[in-house]
């Protein structure tokens, strides 16, 4: 458009694209509604993806999977307040997880907002978010929209990754500005991820541990993944004879099935070793805050790899802190790594020998014929699938779902693996899994308890109406955890955890033109399996599993509450 000088003008909705443009941010995952409709389609229009959800959280689950595949920020687009705060989950799950995201929300009118004059979708967002993100920003003015973008991009890639939230008033879209002026407002974030350098002294200090350490062992975290520093940690790994855990999404960076893998002796190796790297990983509720009886009684010394130096110390003294990005911290110690004798033999050979005992057990239980089926025996079928299509994306959430499918299905390769991760959060499913096969084009398999799955169905329309290569593996035990509980009452209300008894997952993707498969054995299972990854079409299974398979809250019983009252 032009003004009365015949200036040719430019306006906010353009800048915002030319802005994600700049800095090669071709998808948005988003649902429209005032005052981002228009917005949407023009970011289409201009060659953007735009990837149109049914619930505002999934789509920021998309974004944040994007996030930590790419280490570029995932773009989530909302409507003001109810789907500002449905996005408000997914970006809080990404900061939590230290995923890249960006939470881009419309919103209204300052004026009206700060005087509470009841606007349409009134909501003061900004500070709504703060507490749930790692940054948060609003643009007022037009011209700002280049600086505020890059912003946000730094904010959420630079240092710990996270999620950021920017609020995009509606007159903001609206305003217009000099097209020639605002080119030179928008520019592409110069090196928005600097390396930092570990020190030293703090390289050195870690290699002294590692020297004096009779009974070492690394332990990968998510974070080790999403550096993609991946030949130097297998060459850390492989270099130093060192045995490693890794925790479940950085399963892949090494094969499973790796001779130093000591998952299969994770307990024993955590109570035993004398000094723990932690690479990438935080010692919280997921490794027992690093005390306790699962890491035994002698005392440790840690060595912490993150690129967040107040993460040191935050749950038990590290004795060698390498503060830096997983690159250059790995790359440091590699070069000292020769001065490091190898672990022991006995160490490596009690590992060993753990490790064929609790495999051997495991291959017993995966070998027994259940009728109906179990966790286990469809987790075998899962494992020996995934086997032979080591580039499928895997997805998991659930109770037992997930707590089986961690320890029995091995991946293969890096980034791989997406699940509930830091907070145990469930809903991810199909958010996750749609983030992961339009980031990668290729094909991803949701493995979904039926609680689990219920989070985020309806996205199924999703999966279909872009024709993704996604294949749902709906678990289903009849309910949360399991199926048997009762009313003890008698009522006619079902128990808590019960749900509809052998409900048809399979027909609800027949509704928008999916495959539904219907299975009750491993046969069948896999079958159905091999033909949907191959066709790479949207395909749900519904694997019946016996319903009183399932144990409360999988392997986090223990943290359910107990009361110290006798039972009545
Ligand atoms: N590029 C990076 N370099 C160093 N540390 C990183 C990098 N990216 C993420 N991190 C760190 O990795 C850690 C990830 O820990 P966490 O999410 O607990 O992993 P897991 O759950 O797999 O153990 C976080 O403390 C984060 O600061
Ligand atoms: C957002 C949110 N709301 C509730 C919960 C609590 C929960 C943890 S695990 C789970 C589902 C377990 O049942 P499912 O059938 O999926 O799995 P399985 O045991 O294999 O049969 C729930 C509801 C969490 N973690 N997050």
């Amino acid at each position: 458009t032009t003004d009365n000088q015949n200036t040719q003008l430019t306006d906010g909705f353009h800048l915002v694209i030319d802005a994600l443009k700049a800095n090669d941010l071709d998808t948005i995952f988003g649902l429209v509604g005032i005052p981002i409709t228009d917005l949407c389609r023009l970011a289409q229009a201009e060659g953007l993806r735009f990837i149109g959800f049914r619930h505002e959280q999934h789509a920021g689950n998309a974004a944040a999977i994007a996030g930590y595949m790419t280490q570029k920020p995932g773009i989530c687009m909302t409507v003001s307040a109810p789907g500002f705060l449905n996005g408000l989950t997914a970006l809080a799950n990404a900061t939590v997880n230290c995923f890249p995201m960006i939470l881009i929300s419309g919103s209204s009118e300052r004026e009206i907002v700060d005087l509470q004059q009841g606007d349409y979708e009134e909501m003061d967002q900004l500070n709504a978010a703060k507490p749930y993100c790692k940054a948060a920003y609003r643009i007022n003015h037009i011209e700002d929209i280049g600086i505020g973008f890059a912003r946000a991009i730094r904010a959420a890639v630079s240092g710990r990754p996270g999620g950021v939230y920017l609020d995009l008033p509606a007159q903001l879209l609206a305003q217009t500005m000099p097209a020639d002026e605002a080119k030179k407002s928008i520019f592409k974030v110069i090196d928005p991820v600097p390396r930092q350098i570990p020190a030293a002294d703090a390289v050195a200090r870690a290699l002294d541990v590692l020297k004096g350490a009779k009974r070492p062992l690394i332990l990968l975290g998510k974070g080790a993944a999403y550096a993609q520093a991946d030949k130097e940690i297998r060459d850390l790994i492989e270099k130093s004879g060192i045995p490693y855990l890794p925790m479940s999404m950085a399963k892949g960076l090494l094969p499973d099935n790796h001779p130093q893998s000591a998952s299969a002796a994770r307990s024993f190796v955590l109570a035993e070793a004398d000094a723990v790297m932690l690479v990438g990983a935080r010692l919280n509720w997921l490794l027992a805050h690093g005390k306790g009886k699962t890491w035994g009684k002698d005392p440790k010394k840690f060595i912490q790899i993150d690129i967040q130096a107040n993460e040191v110390d935050s749950n038990v003294q590290i004795a060698a802190p390498l503060i830096g990005d997983i690159g250059s911290c790995v790359s440091e110690l590699l070069k000292g790594i020769s001065a490091v004798p190898k672990p022991s033999a006995e160490w490596i050979a009690a590992i060993t020998d753990k490790k064929d005992k609790n495999t051997a057990k495991m291959a017993e239980t995966l070998a027994k014929e259940a009728n109906p089926m179990n966790f286990h025996g469809a987790l075998r079928v899962i494992r020996d699938v995934i086997k032979k299509n080591p580039d499928v994306n895997l997805v998991n959430e659930g109770a037992n779902t997930l707590d089986y499918c961690r320890a029995i299905v091995d991946m293969y390769k890096p980034r791989k693996r997406f699940d509930s991760g830091t907070w145990g959060i469930m809903g991810i499913g199909m958010g996750y899994a749609i983030g992961a096969a339009v980031t990668s084009g290729l094909p991803t398999v949701a493995v979904e308890g039926d609680s689990a799955f219920g989070f985020s169905g309806m996205e199924l329309e999703t999966v279909c109406r872009y024709n993704l290569p996604i294949t749902t593996v709906v678990f289903n035990n009849n309910g949360v955890y399991r199926g048997t509980d009762v009313n003890p009452t008698g009522g006619a209300d079902v128990a808590p955890t019960v749900f509809v008894k052998d409900a048809r997952y399979d027909k609800m993707i027949e509704a928008f033109g999916g495959v539904g498969y219907y299975v009750t054995t491993p046969a069948e299972l896999e079958a159905a399996l091999t033909e949907a990854i191959a066709a790479g079409k949207p395909a749900l299974i519904n694997a019946v599993i016996d319903e009183t398979a399932g144990t409360e809250s999988g392997r986090l019983t223990n943290l359910n509450p107990s009361t110290a009252a006798a039972k009545k």
